[in-house]
């Protein structure tokens, strides 16, 4: 089985290009299991957050194969990535946030801690702080200031490295230009219907490594409607799948490595959780990595419409 290639941070260490995606997934069994068989098909990394409500589980499945390994396994051979939630972006809670994630990991320290997104949200008025008008209540905290904490989490050595998710060109270029560690990584959606071109450019010319947030288009995301295009069944997908003889998830994620990308796509089914990982034994010629420039482009899954009234709110 040809294993899983890293991707190499700004500051020297390095991510699996390939991740297990766990949002939307909170029952223990079907998570530890899920965790599980991704270890036996030989993930190491695993990605989550604060508002995924499931890390303990996450936690439990890694601490126990490791116990279980007698020595075959140790932590230092996983990469643990966490997220800071919007109502978590003041000083003392972008703290409060990490020892919280790691108590619930059963971890000493992160690999990657990101913040989710750029808007902070009202703090103590639980994750979701509605206002009457439906939208979310906004904070006036400035990212900029919560990215010094996380500054902070480094340097107390609570993570290895951080970096951001959902920031735009802008906002990257605040942190470029007044943080003191560099923020290694963005994550933001990426698929063959939001191909992200621009922002995945200017990372990549400013060496940040951008991992591909709902790379086979979140399926089982609440709010699918059933007239949205599918890229899993688009017939460019099924048409590579069935001459590289290849699965339609395991194109999508190809073309999406190829484009120097890491993917983290979920699954809690052990069969598509194997399947997802076989996609380092084949290639996609340029022609055919070309063939996706004929999509749909700009249908974005993730909006995230109830904070976009917010300053900060990074999409157009
Ligand atoms: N930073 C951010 O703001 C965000 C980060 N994320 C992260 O990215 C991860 C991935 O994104 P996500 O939204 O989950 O969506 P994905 O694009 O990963 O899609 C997941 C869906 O695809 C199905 N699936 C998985 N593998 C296959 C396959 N081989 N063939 C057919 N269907 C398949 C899964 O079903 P099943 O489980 O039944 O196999 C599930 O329904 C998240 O889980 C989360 O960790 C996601 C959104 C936002
Ligand atoms: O990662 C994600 C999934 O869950 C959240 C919503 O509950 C999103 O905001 C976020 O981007």
């Amino acid at each position: 089985m040809p294993s899983i290639n890293n991707l190499k941070f700004s500051n020297g260490l390095e991510i699996p290009s390939l991740g297990l995606g766990t949002y939307k997934e909170e029952k223990e069994d079907v998570l530890v299991d899920a965790v599980k068989a991704a270890i036996k098909s030989g993930y190491r990394h695993f990605d989550c957050a604060h508002i995924y409500f499931n890390e303990q589980h996450i936690g439990k499945a890694i601490r126990d194969t490791i116990a279980e390994s007698n020595g075959a396994l140790k932590r230092e051979d996983f990469f643990i990535t966490s997220k800071c939630w919007n109502t978590y972006h003041s000083r003392e809670k972008v703290h409060l946030c990490l020892d919280q994630i790691l108590q619930r990991l059963g971890l000493e320290y992160l690999d990657l801690y990101l913040i989710h997104w750029p808007m902070g949200f009202k703090e103590d008025a639980g994750d979701y702080p509605l206002g009457e008008d439906g939208k979310m209540i906004p904070s006036d905290i400035h990212y900029l200031d919560t990215y010094k904490a996380m500054e902070e989490c480094v340097r107390n050595g609570k993570t290895k490295s951080i970096g951001v998710s959902n920031f735009n060109i802008k906002q990257l270029e605040d942190v470029l230009a007044n943080g003191e560690i560099k923020p290694v990584c963005n994550q933001v959606e990426v698929n063959p219907l939001f191909q992200n071109a621009e922002l995945i450019e200017f990372c990549q010319k400013k060496n940040i490594v951008v991992v591909a947030y709902a790379p086979l288009g979140a399926p089982d995301r609440a709010w699918l409607k059933t007239e949205d295009p599918v890229p899993l069944q688009h017939p460019i997908v099924l048409n590579l799948a069935k001459k590289h003889n290849k699965s339609p998830a395991q194109i999508i994620l190809r073309w999406l490595l190829q484009r120097g990308l890491v993917v983290i796509p979920k699954s809690v089914n052990p069969t598509r959780i194997e399947e997802n990982s076989k996609i380092f034994d084949f290639n996609l010629s340029s022609e055919e990595m070309t063939e996706f420039k004929n999509f749909r482009d700009q249908f974005r899954f993730y909006k995230f419409e109830v904070a976009d009234k917010h300053q900060f709110y990074p999409f157009e």
